[in-house]
């Protein structure tokens, strides 16, 4: 017991002393910074010095409820503390290791079976930032505990607030994914709860620590489903130290505004991937022949250049494929090289720069062009398409369904839609090259529909990609039912496809119902395994929903955390009257009240302590995967899920009570 104390004192020692060291290297940042301009060459390597010392700074601020380091590892006489951030002494010596060092990954990786060195793995509990306790396991011993307590602990604690980071507790199969290469491209199929978003943020901050020069230039994008789940993991990264990376929803990608709505049968026409052709097929029937030689002055002389030689240089140039814009200009630059040639062996010297730009842009050069590769953007080739789809790869009722029903007088003019904002996107990149980001990572991707996944893939061709999602719950009318298909339609066809199947969230009683609708959704994924055997699920029938809603939400309020009251989209303001009504304080823009009335469609990825979930029918009723939704939907929960009916359960809960 002394020993116990004591080395918990000495623990607490060695936080204390990292607190300072870790002040002492922050004062050291800040004063560089105030001295930056002084010691920069110039204000250009000022100002990247300012930049790079003001990250640093922020980098190694220290948050009292977020300790230092989570667990050490004994290597020979050695002892390593591992935490969120590298921090050294005064000499330089390591007194906290980052996570993600190389070291580091024994702490998560290393078994009783194959110890990698370790003699002892010790994890830390703190309460509030004090830390309070320490669970060893002796691996060379072959000792080591099953699910530490310091895990439970940590997944069964209540959620309130944005979601937090787990490098304290990543699993090895968490960690495998996490560390992945940088060129590797990963699809993790992953029951609700497996930690799939945790991953893939955890997998930017590895990559952006390991890579850090190379990413930092050409970016790192997180695609998530909704602001509402962006808001909820937004705090994930800046905790792990990273606040470069970009977050976004496929929507806010693109440029163009939406201002319209589209049928959802026009709205399936327009995500499937044929559009891609007919877009591209449109653009290249604007190339033609030319018929006529090009006859061009330039002030001293008169050039002449065949229709033949024309039509090589075009039918070159549509061979190489090159984005339809620079197409054009490789046209132009070849025309002006064919004049060039003529102008050297007539005047025995090479005409200039000046010379070039401007037979470049002579009006017959412009007007060739104009006929034979004429300009387009990205918005005047989709208002073609809608304006009149006529193609073999759309079936005349498909034409129909997608041209407008009022036509625009211009494309500058038209009213545009979502799926419209996703063809201008595919018809932007077919004209031009689109900037590449080194690593994107896609969250809730059963849900991309081919044309939206052709988005992500313009914008990672030169990098990789990890794609999470569960096919189990897709909702989307095009969502996928195969990884391969969506991995294909994202440029990515042999990436690796690796199932999670560990829930952290949802207690094996929840898990168990969940499961129930499996069999009816029809997509071929493996069963979640619940690592927590605690949590309550209640399923009651009612005459009055409302009424028992408010009933449930109070019981609910006499424990910690958060509430979500989940209800078929339609009925979510009336549910959320009711509650006011009886003195419920609801979470929304201006307050952050513990309970939320949540629609069905916006709960993907998000959990609360306390779930309760109003008629699923209702839920099932309103859209075609509507069980798919109901999927989501039950498995929001941490803690406690309550289900109320006043009509019957859809079939595959029959019989459930
Ligand atoms: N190794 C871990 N240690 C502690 N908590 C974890 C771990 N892995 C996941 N969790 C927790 O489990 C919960 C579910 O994780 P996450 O949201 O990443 O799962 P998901 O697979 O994306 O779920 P969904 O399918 O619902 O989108 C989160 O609260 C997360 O912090």
């Amino acid at each position: 017991m002394l020993s116990l104390e004591t080395d918990l004192q000495t623990e607490r020692d060695h936080l204390a002393a990292s607190r300072a060291a870790l002040k002492r290297m922050r004062e050291h940042a800040e004063d560089l910074y105030a001295t930056g301009d002084k010691v920069a060459g110039d204000p250009f390597a000022a100002e990247t010095l300012g930049r790079h010392l003001a990250r640093r700074i922020a980098d190694l601020a220290d948050n009292p409820d977020t300790p230092l380091f989570f667990g050490r590892l004994d290597i020979d006489e050695d002892r390593f503390h591992v935490g969120r951030r590298h921090v050294t002494d005064a000499a330089g010596e390591p007194m906290v290791l980052d996570w993600r060092a190389p070291l580091s990954r024994k702490f998560y990786q290393a078994s009783a079976r194959d110890p990698q060195e370790v003699k002892v793995r010790r994890r830390f509990g703190f309460v509030k930032g004090t830390l309070t306790s320490f669970e060893d396991e002796n691996l060379q011993a072959g000792e080591e505990h099953g699910t530490s307590r310091i895990l439970l602990e940590e997944i069964e604690r209540p959620r309130v607030g944005p979601m937090r980071d787990i490098v304290a507790t990543i699993q090895p199969e968490q960690d495998e994914l996490v560390r992945a290469e940088l060129d590797e491209s990963i699809c993790v199929q992953g029951a609700p709860g497996t930690g799939k978003t945790a991953v893939g943020l955890h997998r930017a901050a590895y990559l952006l620590y390991l890579h850090r020069e190379r990413l930092r230039r050409a970016g790192v994008l997180i695609v998530g489903p909704n602001t509402a789940f962006l808001h909820y993991i937004a705090s994930v990264l800046p905790t792990l130290g990273e606040v470069e990376v970009r977050q976004s929803t496929i929507e806010d990608l693109l440029k163009t505004p939406v201002k319209a709505q589209d049928t959802p049968r026009a709205a399936e026409v327009k995500q499937d991937p044929r559009m891609a052709a007919v877009l591209a097929r449109r653009l290249h029937a604007k190339i033609s022949k030319p018929e006529e030689p090009l006859i061009v002055s330039d002030g001293s002389y008169r050039w002449r250049i065949s229709p033949e030689a024309l039509r090589r240089i075009v039918d070159d140039v549509r061979r190489e494929a090159p984005p339809y814009a620079i197409g054009r200009e490789r046209v132009r630059a070849r025309i002006v090289s064919l004049l060039m040639l003529q102008s050297e062996a007539r005047r025995g010297d090479s005409p200039g720069e000046a010379w070039q730009r401007r037979m470049g842009k002579a009006a017959p050069v412009v007007e060739l062009l104009d006929r034979a590769w004429p300009a387009v953007t990205p918005e005047q080739l989709v208002f073609e398409v809608l304006t009149d789809p006529a193609d073999d790869l759309l079936s005349s009722d498909e034409q129909e369904v997608i041209t407008w029903a009022k036509p625009p007088k211009t494309a500058k003019s038209a009213r545009w839609t979502a799926a419209d904002a996703v063809l201008v996107d595919e018809a932007a990149g077919l004209i031009d090259r689109v900037a590449s980001f080194g690593h994107v990572v896609v969250d809730e991707a059963q849900d991309l529909s081919p044309m939206q996944a052709r988005v992500i893939a313009r914008r990672s061709e030169h990098g990789s990609i990890t794609l999470l999602g569960d096919l189990a719950q897709g909702t989307a009318p095009w969502a996928t039912r195969d990884w391969r298909d969506l991995l294909a339609h994202l440029g990515k066809p042999d990436a690796r496809v690796v199932p999670l199947t560990t829930g952290f969230r949802v207690p094996a009683a929840v898990v168990e119902l969940a499961n129930r609708l499996l069999p009816a959704l029809g997509v071929n994924v493996p069963e979640a395994r619940s690592l927590r055997s605690d949590g309550a699920l209640h399923i009651g029938t009612t005459e009055s929903i409302e009424e028992e809603t408010v009933k449930a939400v109070q019981t609910a309020l006499t424990f910690d955390g958060s509430i979500g009251v989940i209800v078929a989209d339609a009925s979510a303001d009336a549910i959320a009257a009711a509650l006011r009504t009886n003195g419920i304080t609801i979470a929304d823009a201006d307050s952050d009240g513990r309970v939320t009335v949540l629609p069905a469609g916006l709960a993907k990825g998000l959990e609360y302590d306390h779930v309760i979930v109003v008629e699923p029918a209702d839920i099932v009723a309103a859209e075609a995967r509507g069980l798919n939704r109901l999927f989501v939907v039950l498995t929001r929960a941490v803690s406690r899920l309550d289900v109320l009916h006043s009509r019957p359960l859809p079939t595959p809960l029959d019989g459930v009570s």
